[in-house]
């Protein structure tokens, strides 16, 4: 007897995966109400979903009573003739239920996926609108990992049991609910024991996996164990091979964890064994009617149940716990699953925002101010401390200093990537933050050395700058960048698509790209991370010369890794250890012998070397 088409359940006896044990790393598993709550706008739909198919499910039970009333009606009636009408009531009858349970499937299939598709696209506008006020910074840290979790395995996970799991174990609850009506109804006592085999191998399987916990908790560590090392070999293995190695340490942990598994699997299936092989007799069909027939037989024997009366329990009886269990027991735990995706969505959504003024000011010019500028990632130490500094529109100011000293901290926080936690920024005289973050990044270009491009045209990543930029715009932003002979050079010119990781192009070249990028952009402050890789010689005098074009007229803060390509600066930061360290000129910095004149006398003698 099948309790509904839409679960989909392993082979009857197998057990599920092993429950996250305590003290493994947990998710946040939603609670009901707010699980509720995030469902809302299809509640209706996933409740019709539910009772038509807890419905079709009671429906798809009335053949078998059919089925098993014909036998009765036959073998109990005086003759053929008197039991005509009935038969042929009952044959309509299970004809009609099977009928009507494929109408009623068919309609909760259909609404419970209409509903799954328009939640998972609340959900993921929902995701992606959330996205879209987070602080920047928070996708440079761990954003990245999280949001491609929840856009996959939590939507993945709730499509599970929007689509399938809802139904599925609502049908199961309504089919063992009118299957064991019907048994009751014809005699209680074999239908208590009917039930009583299926009950055992439930208390078995719960026992069982109580038992063996520890062997759960040793595999779900070595699944992730798989999971890291493979993530590591892939990741590693570009650069391990570059310095000529083959990766074989990496593969070497790969097959460990790979080893680890395979002994906390045999060690979990041995602890099991028992209670899958006690699961999977009860559980079958074969026992129930093994035990059906004796207790039945018995009481036929015995006077106490009719001959025919047994037909029920043999027809409706014996399918019943096998057609419902797997659906009861692998739905619970894809409800949990689902709880766990959900709990996991819930804290996105509910990140903070980046406050937006209500009242957005405008900036007047494009000076910019740092003012006692102070911020802390984790609210203990703080990565850049009390700098203060002016930087004038048309003047580049340089920010040097040793790794670590703070330099992508202080520039990041100038188009808002993260918040101040003291102290203020100010751009034409306005706190970046009272101003509307679409102006403020409209006025600040940064330009990193992770050179991100999209997969798609040459043209199309230039036009991220500008949106609304023509072809001839962006071939000039690509002239002033000078890539543009290098755009030419490509199979389709600026209608190549590229990789996601630019392929095709040099490192010199993406760079130059994302400086047309900005030079297209046409923002009046310009935040530049100087590449820290050496280029050869003709790509960084290429970049040099895009650069020069960039900064013309603006407000230019460059992030200085090699000295001598910031040492005609109007100005230069020296921070140290989040602290401003020294400033000046390059003459003046070099005079005065500090820090700056140490880190140029060790760089100097180190290129001559
Ligand atoms: N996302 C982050 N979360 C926590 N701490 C961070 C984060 N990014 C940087 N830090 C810490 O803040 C301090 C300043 O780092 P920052 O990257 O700004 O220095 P830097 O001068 O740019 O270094 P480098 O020249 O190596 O890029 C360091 O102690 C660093 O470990």
């Amino acid at each position: 007897m099948a309790a509904t088409d839409t679960t989909r359940a392993r082979p009857p006896g197998t057990p599920p995966p092993p429950e996250r044990p305590a003290g493994a790393p947990a998710r946040p598993l939603i609670g009901l109400g707010a699980a509720a709550r995030m469902l809302r706008p299809v509640r209706a739909r996933l409740i019709a979903c539910a009772v038509l198919s807890a419905a079709a499910a009671a429906a798809g039970v009335v053949p078998f009573v059919a089925v098993a009333e014909i036998g009765r009606t036959v073998l109990t009636a005086p003759g053929a003739a008197a039991a005509a009408p009935a038969v042929w009531a009952w044959a309509g009858a299970g004809a009609a239920g099977a009928a009507l349970r494929l109408l009623l499937l068919g309609l909760s299939t259909h609404i419970g996926h209409t509903a799954d598709a328009e939640m998972l696209h609340h959900l993921r506008v929902r995701i992606v609108r959330r996205l879209g006020v987070l602080p920047l910074g928070w996708f440079r840290a761990a954003g990245s990992g999280e949001v491609k979790k929840a856009m996959t395995d939590d939507l993945e996970a709730m499509h599970e049991l929007f689509a399938h799991t809802l139904g599925g174990m609502a049908g199961a609850a309504a089919a063992l609910l009118a299957g064991v009506g019907y048994l009751l109804s014809v005699d209680p006592r074999l239908a208590l024991i009917t039930l009583a085999v299926p009950l055992l191998s439930v208390l078995a399987y719960r026992i069982g996996m109580r038992s063996s916990s520890p062997h759960a908790a040793r595999l779900l560590a070595a699944e992730g164990r798989i999971s890291a090392a493979s993530v590591e070999y892939v990741d590693g293995i570009g650069v391990v091979k570059t310095f000529g190695g083959t990766g074989e340490r990496a593969l070497g942990r790969f097959d460990a964890a790979m080893r680890e598994h395979t002994g906390a699997y045999r060690a979990w299936a041995a602890e099991n064994r028992t209670t899958s092989a006690v699961n999977r007799v009860l559980g079958s069909e074969t026992a129930v009617l093994g035990v059906v027939a004796a207790a039945g037989l018995g009481f036929v024997a015995a006077g106490r149940l009719g001959a025919a009366d047994l037909l029920p329990f043999l027809a409706v009886g014996i399918g019943l716990p096998t057609a419902v269990a797997p659906a009861l027991v692998h739905g619970a735990h894809g409800l949990r699953t689902a709880r766990m995706a959900a709990g996991h969505i819930a804290g996105l959504l509910s990140r903070p925002p980046l406050p937006e003024p209500e009242r957005p000011r405008r900036p007047r010019g494009h000076r910019v101010e740092f003012d006692r500028v102070t911020f802390s990632y984790d609210g203990a130490a703080n990565a850049v401390e009390d700098i203060s500094a002016g930087c004038e529109p048309g003047t580049v100011t340089a920010l040097v200093g040793p790794s670590g000293a703070g330099k992508s901290t202080l520039a990041a926080l100038l188009p808002r990537f993260h918040d101040v936690t003291g102290g203020a920024i100010r751009v034409g005289g306005v706190d970046v933050r009272d101003m509307a973050s679409r102006e403020l990044l409209a006025s600040v270009s940064p330009v990193f050395q992770d050179v991100v491009l999209l997969r798609d045209t040459v043209a199309e990543n230039i036009r991220i700058g500008r949106p609304e930029a023509g072809d001839d715009e962006v071939r000039r932003a690509a002239k002033a960048a000078q890539v543009h002979d290098v755009v030419m050079r490509l199979p389709h010119g600026y209608d190549t698509v590229l990789g996601a990781g630019g392929g095709g192009l040099s490192g010199g070249e993406r760079q130059r790209l994302t400086i047309a990028r900005a030079i297209l952009a046409d923002a009046p402050i310009v935040v530049l991370d100087e590449a820290t890789a050496a280029l050869d010689p003709d790509s960084e005098a290429a970049v040099q010369d895009a650069l020069a074009e960039l900064v013309a007229g603006r407000t230019v803060i460059v992030i200085a890794h090699r000295l001598h390509t910031v040492s005609g600066a109007h100005r230069i930061l020296v921070l140290d250890q989040g602290r401003l360290a020294e400033s000046g000129t390059h003459p003046e910095l070099l005079a005065r012998g500090g820090l700056y004149a140490r880190m140029w006398r060790a760089q100097y003698d180190g290129d001559r070397a």
